[in-house]
């Protein structure tokens, strides 16, 4: 059932929407959070990339992408979400870090 309690302004707002705001703030926060993890990962591409080039190694490293693709899989296990989601989602993680690679390259 939905309460209702006046807020600051006595307008009458359900606890339900409350609630809902509040999760949706949660989610807004969330992310940023995702955005700035996903810029984290974008920046030590930079550096894998320079390293890189220094020691003439290609942009695509098949073995790594492997191993990071195979975590992926464990940790979404671990957290009990859809491991192919997670996966899907790595996989544009690497194929951004691989633009980006070859953007400073
Ligand atoms: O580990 C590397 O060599 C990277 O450049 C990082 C990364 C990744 O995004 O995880 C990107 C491209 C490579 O093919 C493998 C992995």
């Amino acid at each position: 059932m939905t309460e209702h309690t006046p807020d600051t302004d006595s307008t009458v707002v359900s606890t339900d929407e409350m609630d809902l705001d509040e999760l949706r703030e949660e989610i807004r926060s969330i992310d940023r959070e995702i955005v700035e993890l996903i810029a984290q990962r974008t920046y030590v591409a930079d550096s894998i990339a320079r390293v890189k080039t220094e020691r003439g190694l290609a942009t695509t490293d098949e073995s790594q992408e492997e191993a990071v693709m195979a975590r992926a899989g464990e940790n979404a296990e671990r957290f009990d979400v859809d491991a192919n989601m997670v996966k899907a989602i790595f996989r544009l993680l690497i194929e951004l870090n691989k633009i980006e690679q070859r953007n400073e390259r």
